[in-house]
């Protein structure tokens, strides 16, 4: 109770919020404590280095949560600590209602961590590993051989069971790291960077059995630098910058850069394409940027990039591709490290008539 008060004070209360949001937002805080991840002013230094500083944040069950953020931003220095394998300086961390620093073997019953790279055991197979951490987990030896066989299939690696895990391929291992955190069918799973070395296919099938996860009511955390690929399975997001938590709202309303690629681009006619989007826009040429084939133009938002699109069209331009450079999460990701928007940002005037392809020799 105590806690549901301290989490309603610090995020309503103090914000003269009306008793019926404070009440809604407390009961959810009240089951986030007991179910999902909660995370208060936590910080954590190696050192002189301060890996995480004052870090809060929350993630729900039933639902997937990206960690997202740089090299070197504390993802899994914060990860180590939510699966009690680190412990915090300071501040708070409850994993469904447990404290992983008080009481980590509670914890471990109830969360599955799969770190970036599988650390353990190279000469068992994998069939192996998986009981063996089955058995650590205090299940019997039968149940212990069916969750192996179970999980070795779930994750891809039937045909490899009997195969040394020494043996086995960076993103083969990562399959079998993510067949291990799952052995003792944990409610709470934290996943570090689980889609590095796997193959398209098997990126598709992590999704997959994640929002499964999240779908069975299951708290999911990972982190990840496959942003675009993030951006598929997750519902929530926290930014980790600097070992701190930032608020990403900011970013998000700042310029985005959009591909402006007209028909039949090449590499000799992009400069002619590029003064025809910059003179159509009312945009000084030099201050657009060329990537793969098209124009990157930056505008405020939604409204000024239709707005734009219409005026291409109307001036008779070839529009064969028009949208965001960037997934919603790389592009705040990349706004939040480079508060500058990269292109330019001015509404366009209306637009001289300027059929396509007029240009091409100016
Ligand atoms: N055991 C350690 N001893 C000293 N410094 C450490 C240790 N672990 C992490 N650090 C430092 O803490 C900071 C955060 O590291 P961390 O590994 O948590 O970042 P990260 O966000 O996971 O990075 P990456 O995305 O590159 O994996 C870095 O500056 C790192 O050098």
């Amino acid at each position: 109770m105590t806690q549901m008060i301290d989490c309603v004070t610090r995020g309503a209360a103090r914000l003269g919020i009306s008793p019926e949001v404070a009440g809604a937002r407390a009961r959810r805080c009240q089951t986030d404590r007991m179910t999902g991840i909660v995370v208060d002013d936590v910080s954590r230094a190696f050192g002189d280095v301060q890996a995480v500083r004052g870090a809060t944040l929350r993630a729900e069950a039933g639902r997937v949560t990206g960690l997202v953020g740089p090299n070197g931003a504390g993802k899994t220095t914060l990860l180590l600590m939510l699966a009690s394998l680190l412990a915090p300086d300071s501040g708070s961390i409850r994993i469904g209602g447990i404290d992983p620093e008080a009481d980590p073997l509670a914890a471990r019953r109830v969360l599955g961590w799969m770190p970036d790279a599988l650390g353990a055991w190279p000469s068992l197979t994998a069939r192996e590993t998986i009981v063996t951490t089955a058995r650590l987990y205090g299940i019997d030896r039968a149940d212990a051989e069916r969750r192996a066989q179970h999980l070795l299939g779930l994750v891809g690696l039937g045909e490899l069971a009997d195969s040394a895990a020494k043996v086995l391929s960076r993103g083969q291992k990562q399959k079998l790291g993510l067949a291990r955190a799952l052995v003792h069918d944990p409610q709470v799973l934290l996943l570090d960077e689980p889609a590095s070395g796997l193959d398209p296919e098997a990126r598709v099938q992590l999704r997959v059995l994640l929002r499964r996860f999240a779908a069975e009511g299951r708290t999911v955390l990972i982190s990840s630098h496959v942003l675009s690929e993030l951006e598929e399975v997750v519902d929530d997001a926290v930014f980790l910058v600097g070992g701190a938590v930032v608020d990403a709202a900011p970013a998000q309303s700042t310029v985005r850069a959009w591909r402006v690629r007209l028909a039949g681009a090449t590499a000799e006619r992009l400069n002619a394409d590029t003064w025809q989007v910059a003179s159509t826009l009312g945009l000084a040429p030099e201050s657009l940027v060329v990537d793969r084939g098209a124009v990157l133009v930056g505008f405020p938002g939604e409204d000024a990039a239709a707005q734009s699109l219409r005026l291409l069209v109307e001036a008779g331009l070839p529009v064969a591709e028009f949208a965001p450079a960037q997934s919603d999460l790389e592009h705040t990701f990349l706004a939040l490290r480079h508060p500058q928007p990269p292109a330019a940002t001015t509404p366009p005037p209306p637009p001289p008539a300027a059929p396509h392809g007029t240009e091409a020799g100016a």
